[in-house]
């Protein structure tokens, strides 16, 4: 998995390597930083060998990258017009090195060396039109609030002439404009095609609407010692990567039957919501679940007859929604169960509410809980926290909002504090799910990103179809922890509609067709082959 850093740890990462006990001179760093974009934008590109290109260098440290990047340009023979947007005075030790450097260099006819005041504006427009590639040193990691006029004019500039000229933009670290922290991003902000950035990754480079603005990301390590690339801070965040996933759904044992694959339980369903259980009860069947056991009020259950026969139903009680009256008749039913899914479809009445609360207390196995099952749970985080079993929940923004108190602009704009923070209060794994979903354990310490999934996943039933498959891999023989399998089957169901959107179309594939390609994606090598050709251990 990819680590993300947050700005402020990559700048003490950055100063541990300078000043710590590897002193590695500031000025090397930068050095690295500028071979390492030039060297990326070639392996993309082709050689800059006659290329004009374009570096605008802000007045922080990304732009004293964007010194060392002109001349490693000029010596592989690019042209270079590198407009200079600080004053020498106030730039860091390192860029002013870097930039007096390029000035003794002035007299190269490869080096254009200008403060970008001292040109016209149709100069900037002719010049950038005329170029081959555009280097966006301006901003990096030290971008917040709003673009400044002058910066966004100029980001403005940038933006319209490469778009309309078709001029490839490789940004240097972050793009000018995108928060390196939550991915938020001025309106402005520097769409790049490219983003070379250094050490470690950032997570606004995997959040929208940052992702969107980034491009390709290229990481490059710029010589930093590999124990600080790796530590592990307090708040770690991780994007999932294919890897992991097949870590854990690692290859059934020969001689494993249904019963070592988990029997999962689906509690769900009322009169109006019948699909909500069955699309719950694939989604387990798809993830690989030994048995699914289906729990759904009589008056409904009926219509399942030969539907799904791989599905178990049991019809329970007489009312249209399960009340507490059922609740002896469900017990007795999951028993055996090693995992239960508890709410899609449940509906909303009062009489639901005390059968879910009762259901909470008395199972004897993991649960996720989603949807209706969710809404009943508002303002009981003491009951919640009472439950013996492990939870995962899996709300989408708006019922994270009604569960949690947050209004959804908090949670739209910076989730990761408010899921940590709920996490641990409520003693709970959660999946918010959305674009992108997180994944937090229940200690609301280590924080996951999902890298798959499209919008064309926003569609009704979806999210029934991954409560099931969160279930299934949860009760596998492996006994992941919750954590584990809330990855492991977001990424899946992600990459199952990545592959429905790839088969049918950007949007408009159903869920039951999203879950039937689950086992495509794991047979397709893209998990279960690769750990029997021994690529992941
Ligand atoms: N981390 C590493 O390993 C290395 C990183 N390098 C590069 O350094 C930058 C980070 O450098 P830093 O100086 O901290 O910050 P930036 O250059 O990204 O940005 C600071 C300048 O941006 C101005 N700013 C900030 N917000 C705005 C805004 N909304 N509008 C206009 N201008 C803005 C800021 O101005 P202030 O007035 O607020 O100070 C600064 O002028 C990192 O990204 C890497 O590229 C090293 O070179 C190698 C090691
Ligand atoms: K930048």
């Amino acid at each position: 998995m990819k680590k993300l850093n947050t700005a402020a740890q990559m700048k003490a990462i950055d100063r541990e390597a300078m000043q710590g006990r590897y002193q590695i001179p500031p000025t090397v760093l930068m050095e690295n930083a500028g071979h390492a974009v030039v060297t990326h934008g070639m392996q993309v590109w082709g050689p800059w060998q006659g290329k004009r290109v374009i570096i605008f260098c802000g007045a922080g440290n990304n732009g004293g990258d964007g010194f060392v990047i002109a001349r490693h340009l000029m010596a592989q023979g690019a042209k270079v017009y590198v407009y200079i947007c600080g004053e020498e005075s106030a730039y860091s030790e390192e860029s002013r090195i870097h930039l007096r450097t390029l000035q003794a260099m002035q007299d190269d006819p490869l080096c254009h060396l200008q403060y970008l005041s001292s040109l016209a504006e149709p100069v900037v427009r002719r010049r950038i039109a005329h170029s081959h590639m555009i280097i966006d040193a301006l901003i990096g990691t030290g971008f917040h609030g709003m673009l400044r006029p002058k910066m966004r004019a100029l980001a403005q500039i940038i933006n319209a002439v490469a778009h309309e000229a078709k001029i490839p933009v490789i940004a240097v670290d972050m793009p000018t404009g995108v928060d390196a922290d939550t991915g938020a991003s001025d309106k402005d902000a520097i769409h790049a095609m490219m983003t070379v950035t250094f050490g470690v990754h950032k997570r606004g480079q995997f959040i929208y609407p940052g992702k969107e603005l980034v491009g390709k990301v290229v990481l490059d390590t710029i010589g930093m010692p590999m124990p600080l690339l790796r530590k592990e801070e307090n708040d770690c965040m991780y994007a999932l990567e294919l890897a992991d996933i097949a870590e854990i759904m690692t290859k059934r044992s020969p001689t494993s039957h249904k019963g070592t694959h988990g029997t999962v339980g689906i509690i769900a369903g009322s009169a109006t919501m019948l699909g909500a259980a069955l699309m719950a009860a694939q989604g387990a069947v798809r993830a690989g679940a030994g048995k699914v056991r289906a729990m759904i009020p009589s008056v409904v259950a009926t219509h399942t007859m030969g539907l799904y026969p791989e599905i178990m139903v049991a019809a329970i009680g007489t009312t249209p929604y399960f009340t507490s009256a059922d609740s002896k008749a469900v017990m007795e039913q999951i028993r055996d169960c090693s995992s239960i899914a508890l709410g899609p479809g449940l509906g909303r009445s009062k009489e639901t509410q005390d059968f879910v609360l009762q259901i909470l207390e008395k199972a004897s196995c993991p649960l996720v809980i989603d949807a209706d099952g969710l809404y009943h749970l508002q303002g009981m985080k003491d009951r919640v926290r009472r439950c013996l079993q492990p939870l995962i929940f899996t709300p989408h923004i708006a019922e994270f909002s009604r569960l949690s108190g947050y209004a959804i602009d908090a949670i739209k704009t910076n989730p990761v504090p408010l899921l940590r923070v709920f996490a641990q209060e409520w003693q709970v794994c959660i999946v918010l799910k959305g674009a992108p979903t997180y994944i937090v354990s229940a200690e609301g310490k280590a924080v996951y990103i999902n890298t798959t999934g499209n919008a064309g996943m926003a569609c009704g039933g979806m999210g029934d179809v991954l409560t099931g498959m969160v279930a299934a891999i949860w009760g596998r023989e492996n006994n992941p922890m919750a954590t584990q399998a809330a990855c492991a089957a977001v990424y899946l169901h992600g990459a199952s509609g990545d592959a429905c959107a790839k088969d049918y179309g950007p949007y408009g594939y159903t869920p039951l067709e999203l879950a039937r390609q689950v086992p495509c994606i794991l047979q397709q090598g893209q998990v279960v082959t690769k750990i029997d050709d021994g690529e992941i251990g």
